[in-house]
């Protein structure tokens, strides 16, 4: 018998800033080696410890404005003041290949994907235990200024109002178990598009008009 092909997963993560969601898709990462992460276009400036092409692209508003124009971006959008945004060719070829990808993205980027790839998204919407232990952690990461932090804060009440729109919510208190949670979504979704590809691969063996075969 041949094996099926599945195609990937796209594990959409959002957060309010500070809530966790690096931090729960990176841990997912280390225990899941074929799952990889969408490094996003940024205009902002890395921080310490970020590298070209690992965290984001750093580019300049004029390339991104371009890379949007050329319809090189699955998705955009502007957060904080600056730009975001998916590269499509990465998500395409790793869709196409069966290869699941996690995406660290806004509310508006969760739309627009689940708008490009309406069977493949899957989404998980992380809320932290409370707005002060929000703006604990954005201090404790210590990689934003006050200022920035502020601007972080104040947006936090509107990225939380889009909880509804996604798949699932998890609260972030105890790391270990957003993280199981975050894995068992992850899996569960592989093991859809397993049986929806199984199903129409066994329906289109006997009656292809079915399927479209
Ligand atoms: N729409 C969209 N949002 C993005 C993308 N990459 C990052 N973001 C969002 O932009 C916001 C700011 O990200 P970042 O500057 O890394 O700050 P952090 O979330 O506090 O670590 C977060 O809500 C990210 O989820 C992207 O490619 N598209
Ligand atoms: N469950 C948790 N309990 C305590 N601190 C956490 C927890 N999850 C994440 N953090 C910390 O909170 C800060 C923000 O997390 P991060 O993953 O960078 O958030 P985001 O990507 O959502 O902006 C980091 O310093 C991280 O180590």
């Amino acid at each position: 018998m041949t094996a099926i092909a599945r195609r990937g997963v796209c594990l959409v993560i959002s957060a309010p800033s500070g809530a966790g969601k690096s931090t729960i898709a990176n841990a997912l990462r280390a225990s899941e080696p074929r799952l990889s992460h969408s490094v996003s276009v940024t205009t902002r400036q890395s921080r310490p410890g970020e590298h070209e092409g690992v965290h984001y692209h750093f580019r300049s508003m004029e390339t991104f404005r371009e890379m949007a124009r050329k319809g090189e971006l699955l998705e955009w959008a502007e957060v904080f003041g600056r730009g975001y945004g998916t590269p499509r060719a990465p998500v395409e070829a790793a869709l196409a290949g069966g290869r699941d990808m996690v995406f660290d993205i806004d509310w508006q980027g969760h739309r627009q994907l689940r708008a490009a790839l309406p069977e493949d998204v899957v989404s998980l919407f992380v809320l932290p235990p409370s707005l002060a232990e929000l703006e604990r952690r954005l201090h404790s990461r210590a990689s934003d200024d006050p200022a920035e932090i502020e601007r972080r804060m104040a947006a936090a009440r509107d990225e939380i109002s889009h909880w509804a729109e996604f798949d699932h919510v998890i609260v972030n208190d105890e790391l270990d178990r957003a993280v199981n949670a975050a894995r068992s979504i992850l899996i569960a979704a592989r093991l859809e598009t397993v049986r929806q590809t199984g199903l129409a691969q066994m329906v289109a063996s006997f009656a292809p008009h079915v399927v479209g075969g």
